[in-house]
């Protein structure tokens, strides 16, 4: 039986990050993938150049669409961009009762641009936090979500014990952000267990939507019934072949290579 994921994220225009990653993660994993659109994007590699979000009543009608339907058995959450579209998903989440729950705090993105406006972080902190299985912050975001400067493994440990405070199951800091070898790192705490993840570093600029990937990844492994923490390892295995495939195009951050093993041999006519 084919398992189904929900995605509840943005528009990507240039098909590397957002729902596109998502969806191309979903289907990767042998997953069928949902999506429920929270905003539209005009995006490319070299950044965001707009961004119009829908009504949080169609985020939830999409919602309601799909879960009254198909069900969901994992769910992540991307850039959720307001606080009333992440309040919508909050009420969604429970009505729902979705236990599932992947949650990407996107803030900003790689270019700069900001994804989630400031009167959203207390809403996402105070609502969704707590509902989510496992939080995927990165560097800059779990900064914020935490009240700590984040630099070292040492940081990233304070910062994980601070979030997993604020509700989440599990949290997961990764380290693509920062420099040197702690670009394939990404720490996880359950609030029992801490567990350092860690893949070579790819030395690579083409990084765009890796972390969507990953989280993307985390609900597919979900949804096909890993428990969480291995679902995180397998995750983390795919973002890191796809990274070393990542596709040099457009004129700035290429994106990753999602179905890389497709890319060596393309389909014969
Ligand atoms: N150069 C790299 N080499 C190996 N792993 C990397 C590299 N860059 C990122 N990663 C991994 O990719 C995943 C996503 O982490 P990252 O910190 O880049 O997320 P992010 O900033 O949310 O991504 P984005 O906003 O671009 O989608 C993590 O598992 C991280 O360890
Ligand atoms: C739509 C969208 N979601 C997430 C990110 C973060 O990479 C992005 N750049 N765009």
């Amino acid at each position: 039986m084919i398992q189904i994921a929900l995605t509840i994220a943005g528009s990507d225009s240039g098909g590397g990050a957002g729902i596109q990653a998502d969806l191309k993660t979903f289907a990767f994993h042998r997953v069928h993938g949902a999506s429920a659109l929270t905003c539209i994007t005009a995006q490319n590699t070299l950044g965001v150049d707009r961004v119009q979000a829908l009504s949080p009543e169609m985020v939830a009608a999409q919602i309601d669409a799909v879960v009254g339907d198909l069900g969901a058995s994992a769910v992540k959450t991307g850039m959720l961009f307001n606080r009333e579209i992440i309040e919508a998903v909050t009420d969604s989440i429970e009505r729902w009762r979705l236990t599932e729950l992947v949650v990407d705090p996107v803030m900003v993105s790689r270019t700069g641009a900001r994804l989630l406006d400031d009167r959203a972080i207390a809403s996402l902190i105070e609502n969704l936090l707590p509902l989510a299985s496992i939080v995927t912050p990165n560097r800059y975001e779990a900064s914020i979500l935490s009240g700590i400067e984040i630099d070292s493994l040492e940081t990233m440990r304070e910062a994980a014990a601070i979030i997993h405070q604020l509700g989440p199951a599990a949290v997961l800091v990764k380290g693509g952000g920062l420099p040197g070898k702690l670009r394939g790192v990404d720490l996880w705490f359950d609030g029992q267990e801490w567990e350092t993840f860690t893949t070579k570093t790819v030395e690579t600029t083409n990084t765009h939507g890796t972390g969507c990937t990953l989280s993307a990844a985390i609900a597919a492994n979900l949804a096909l019934g890993a428990n969480r923490k291995t679902a995180v390892k397998k995750a983390k295995t795919y973002v890191t072949k796809a990274l070393e495939h990542a596709l040099a195009i457009g004129h700035g951050t290429g994106p990753v290579g999602h179905f890389y093993p497709l890319l060596a041999s393309p389909p014969s006519s």
